[in-house]
């Protein structure tokens, strides 16, 4: 079986123990063994990266361009093979794998570009024969904890900027997904960066995610995964002074009124629903009907529903890969279950696909009758479940939108400029869309949410800068 170690202080370093990388479509296929490191080697890795901060940090911005630039040259040329093992390690389908290992390298791309625009202010001083300079500078040792549902497209768009802008990295992605962590960590050491300067720790949440948060030599943290993780990250990475910024999930309503297109409305449900098995922060979890068209878009979608395939996820033909593993797959069927009980009315799918014992795979479910109070319209599921509620009107369904203690995607269904309009306002969330499903953003644009969602300043696009930078302000004597 092929080892794959960890890069720390630019060496390939073996792990402390070895985990197996489990395919969860096929579970007796084992991509490879992925080095597992322990506390001394997270504080190995921050060493190093606190050493090789200032020398990066004054690096010149032609370095930092052609190392991001080699980086994406090398991923969109090679997206093919590692879409594949990306759908291979994670299980969605390798249509969506390839996808996303293009858009990570359309991420690095973009900052590649962005190096050559860091700006700053000249000012005149208040005070004569004075002048004012505002810079943004690097923060420093940026730690980095990702989670397994897109194992390269977040990493990308954590490690980019914080490259882009001169800070050291110490990167751990979730122990579910280590194989794209390690290809994007391949590739990074071979673009030219000063040894330490990106350092991957694979290991456990427990022991190297919790030394990177109390490290007092780390600045910042950037965290995507669950809300009780992100909470408790948040509050003792801010107790000790770090930066931080989280995106902690969604339970994002897509609103679709009398006046739809019904074969739009379908597809965005479907889409935002299912797809990447529903294992998406902004996946449309809540669907918010009016009554009109109510009975007619659940036919509809109940059809459309029934007709995915399921499958292997680098099977051609696969619509819906496997869920990612049987702790999420449980998770998922309990919470069907509990759905059920507290009055839902399933309409499909929810049980475990019991022909293909070989995966972790799930036929989506669709639950109806459901309640906004319900746990099923409370909770991150993270799964491919939809819950449906009926409302009477655009005002019911706003209201049913917005009482969620999540605010991270929102969408609706209309052909009303007036209600389209309405809702880009007064819905809660940091993410809007108009006839279009609730997950599936542009790389060049801020990615976050409101309420318990994220915390911190915007991820990707121009306003990654808040997060990855500081700002200075310096005054010289003139005169
Ligand atoms: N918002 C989102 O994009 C995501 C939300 N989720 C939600 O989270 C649920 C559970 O998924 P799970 O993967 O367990 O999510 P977690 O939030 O537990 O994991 C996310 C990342 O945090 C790490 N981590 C875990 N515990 C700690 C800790 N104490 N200190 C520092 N880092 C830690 C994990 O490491 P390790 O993998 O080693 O445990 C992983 O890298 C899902 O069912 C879903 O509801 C999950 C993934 C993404
Ligand atoms: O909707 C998308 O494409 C991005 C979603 C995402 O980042 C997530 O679900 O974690």
């Amino acid at each position: 079986m092929t080892k794959f170690d960890n890069f720390i202080g630019g060496e390939w370093v073996a792990g402390a123990s070895y985990a197996p990388n489990v395919n969860p479509s096929n579970t007796s296929d084992i991509i490879g063994d992925y080095a597992v490191a322990d506390r001394a080697q997270a504080l190995e890795a921050i060493k190093v990266a606190k050493d090789a901060a200032p020398g990066w940090g004054m690096s010149g911005i032609q370095a930092r361009f052609d190392a991001l630039d080699f980086i994406a040259t090398e991923l969109l040329a090679r997206k093919q093979e590692l879409g594949e093992l990306l759908s291979r390690e994670e299980g969605k389908t390798l249509a969506e794998g390839i996808g996303e290992v293009a858009r990570a390298g359309q991420i690095f791309k973009y900052f590649a570009g962005e190096t050559l625009r860091i700006t700053g202010d000249v000012l005149p001083s208040t005070r004569p024969g004075f002048g004012v300079e505002v810079t943004r500078e690097p923060v420093g040792v940026i730690g980095m904890i990702t989670p397994w549902n897109f194992p390269i497209a977040i990493p990308a768009w954590k490690i980019a900027p914080a490259l882009a802008y001169g800070n050291t990295v110490v990167f751990k992605p979730a122990g579910l997904v280590p194989g794209s962590a390690w290809a994007l960590a391949e590739i990074i050491s071979r673009a030219g960066l000063p040894a330490g300067t990106f350092n991957l720790v694979n290991g456990s949440g427990r022991e190297v995610g919790e030394t990177i948060v109390m490290s007092d030599d780390v600045q910042a943290i950037s965290f995507t995964g669950s809300v009780p993780t992100g909470c408790d990250i948040r509050n003792r990475a801010v107790a000790r002074g770090a930066k931080v910024q989280m995106e902690m999930g969604g339970k994002n309503p897509l609103v679709v009124l009398d006046d739809a297109d019904l074969d739009i409305a379908v597809d965005c449900a479907l889409q935002g629903a299912f797809f990447s098995t529903g294992q998406r922060c902004t996946a449309s979890s809540r669907i918010i009907v009016t009554e009109g068209i109510h009975d007619a878009f659940v036919d509809a979608l109940a059809a459309a529903t029934k007709a995915l395939k399921v499958g292997d996820a680098r099977d051609s033909s696969t619509q819906i890969g496997p869920v990612v593993d049987v702790g999420q797959l449980e998770s998922n069927l309990k919470y069907v279950e509990q759905a059920l009980v507290e009055g839902g009315t399933l309409v499909c799918g929810g049980d475990r696909i019991k022909d293909k014992p070989e995966g972790f795979y799930m036929a989506p479910a669709l639950i109806t009758d459901t309640r906004p109070e319900m746990t099923i319209n409370r909770e991150e599921v993270f799964g491919p479940v939809a819950s449906v509620v009926k409302v009477k009107d655009y005002e019911e369904a706003l209201k049913v939108a917005n009482d969620s203690q999540f605010g991270l995607s929102s969408g609706i269904c209309t052909s009303s400029l007036k209600y389209a309009t309405d809702f880009k306002r007064r819905s809660e969330a940091g993410m809007v869309m108009v006839n279009l499903p609730t997950a599936g953003v542009d790389y060049h644009v801020p990615f976050g949410g409101t309420k318990g969602s994220s915390y911190g300043s915007r991820e990707q696009g121009a306003y990654a800068k808040e997060f990855y930078t500081t700002v200075k302000t310096a005054y010289t004597r003139s005169a």
